[in-house]
């Protein structure tokens, strides 16, 4: 295993994005909020988008995951070769990208794309899966982090209330040794644990850190409902 995946194990990562159209989508106040949850003892980042990696690469001395969301519908999640040229260029220590089955704007496969990269860079490769098939075959293809980040967003599986903890232990036991990690509706501090103890090796959460409209809403729905 890469030592910079090594050092996760056990950890918490946090996502800090915010969404077109956001208060919050600005590279600067992305590298501040990356800068206070390292504060808070995240052991790595992910960031979206070019601007925001290169600015929270100055804030943090942590590991920092890059994506390039480009759409919002089909393969969007650094979908093509030359997305991922531009996050490691952009300065991203990890580089994440679509992990799943579906066809890419580039009409490359998954493993056809990381062969690629691994001719560019060594940097680790972490693979955004849907399901048990996508995360076998992108551990098959040398992925370095198998994450569940896109379970139950593109039909493959239904979308859980919070963690798909199914597809997690199913790939934990399928996957043994290798760095299988839950992100995806990790909402509270239990589904984190719980997460944990289906043996997830590491744990990323986003919304429920860095996302102060969703977070409004839930507190907003539980006043208004109680
Ligand atoms: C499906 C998709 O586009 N997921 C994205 C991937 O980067 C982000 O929008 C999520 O916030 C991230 O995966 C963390 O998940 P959560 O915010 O649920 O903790």
């Amino acid at each position: 295993m890469h030592p910079a995946i090594r050092a996760l194990e056990g950890t918490l990562i946090v996502s800090c994005q915010a969404y077109p159209g956001e208060p919050m989508r600005d590279p600067r106040t992305m590298a501040q909020v990356a800068a206070a949850v390292e504060e808070g003892g995240a052991s790595a980042v992910r960031a979206q988008g070019l601007e925001d990696i290169a600015q929270v690469k100055t804030a943090v001395t942590v590991p920092v995951i890059g994506i390039w969301k480009d759409g919002s519908e089909g393969v969007f999640i650094t979908p093509t070769l030359a997305h991922c040229r531009a996050v490691i260029e952009a300065g991203a220590d990890i580089l994440a990208l679509d992990g799943t089955l579906r066809e890419r704007p580039d009409g490359l496969t998954f493993a056809e794309t990381l062969r690629r990269i691994r001719d560019l860079t060594d940097i680790p490769v972490m693979a955004d899966c849907d399901s048990e098939e996508s995360a076998l075959a992108a551990a098959e293809a040398g992925a370095d982090i198998i994450g569940t980040t896109l379970a139950g967003y593109t039909g493959a599986r239904p979308s859980t209330e919070g963690p798909d903890l199914e597809l997690l232990s199913s790939l934990v036991a399928q996957l043994p040794g290798r760095a299988v990690v839950a992100e995806g509706r990790v909402h509270t501090t239990a589904q984190a644990a719980a997460c944990r103890e289906a043996g997830a090796f590491a744990v990323v959460v986003g919304t429920a850190i860095t996302h102060p409209t969703s977070i409004t809403r839930w507190f907003g729905a539980a006043v208004q409902g109680a």
